[in-house]
């Protein structure tokens, strides 16, 4: 059985300088993913940092962050479950393929290294898993930083651009690839981008940012 989710984000109201920068009320339901659009420093980033809990002090920020129900908006980053996906995979150079696997999996998982090799078989990366992080494709590292993200077990996800950097024929395998798992995760999750294409192969609610 499936461990579903929800992310409800209560009159959030971030402020810059006094003056209002984000203000929002939503709710993401399991294996939903809200995309959230706007210009340039109409405050996309500035929301998910709020929300994964690394605001800089520069900022005001009032609201909640309900995760399954409890407010997580005064916890360290840390210890919010939730799961982040950026444009540049950030895999850990000092670690192998697998090494990246392991990194995030709760301390008490069973059977690490058959997990490790049933999720690069997932992936299509069967037997990658003492190879370097340097020596992988842009969309195979992609797709290792995805696994990394999903074997963490998080409760929630935010994406920022994550296939900005990618190749255009790989962008829409990737797109899918993404949305598939988490929403067979049931996680309900974030995404912030500049392109209609993601925001559409997303399949959720699309909301604007306005500055
Ligand atoms: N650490 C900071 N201190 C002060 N102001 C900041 C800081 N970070 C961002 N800003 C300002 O906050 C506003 C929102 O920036 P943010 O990066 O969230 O926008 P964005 O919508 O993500 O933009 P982009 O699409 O260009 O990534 C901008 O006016 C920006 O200059």
């Amino acid at each position: 059985m499936t461990i579903t989710h929800r992310l409800e984000l209560r009159d959030i109201d971030i402020r810059l300088d006094g003056k209002p920068l984000v203000e929002l009320n939503a709710h993401i339901g399991p294996g939903e993913v809200l995309t959230v659009m706007g210009p340039s420093g109409s405050g996309k980033s500035t929301l998910l940092a709020y929300l994964a809990g690394f605001l800089a002090p520069t900022f005001r920020a009032g609201g909640q962050v309900l995760l399954d129900s409890r407010d997580i908006s005064a916890l360290p980053a840390e210890r919010r479950g939730i799961g982040l996906l950026f444009q540049d995979p950030l895999l850990f150079p000092h670690l192998s393929v697998a090494g990246n696997l392991r990194f995030g999996m709760p301390r008490a998982t069973a059977d690490k290294a058959a997990r490790v090799e049933k999720a690069l078989e997932n992936i299509g990366l069967a037997g990658f898993g003492d190879r370097d992080p340097a020596t992988l494709s842009g969309g195979q590292k992609a797709r290792v930083a995805l696994m990394r993200l999903l074997l963490s077990t998080p409760c929630a996800v935010l994406l920022d651009e994550p296939f900005s950097k990618l190749d255009t024929h790989l962008r829409h395998e990737m797109r899918q690839l993404v949305f598939d798992r988490l929403r067979e995760a049931g996680l309900p999750s974030l995404l912030v981008t500049h392109d209609r294409e993601d925001a559409e192969d997303a399949g959720g609610r699309v909301i604007e940012l306005s500055h």
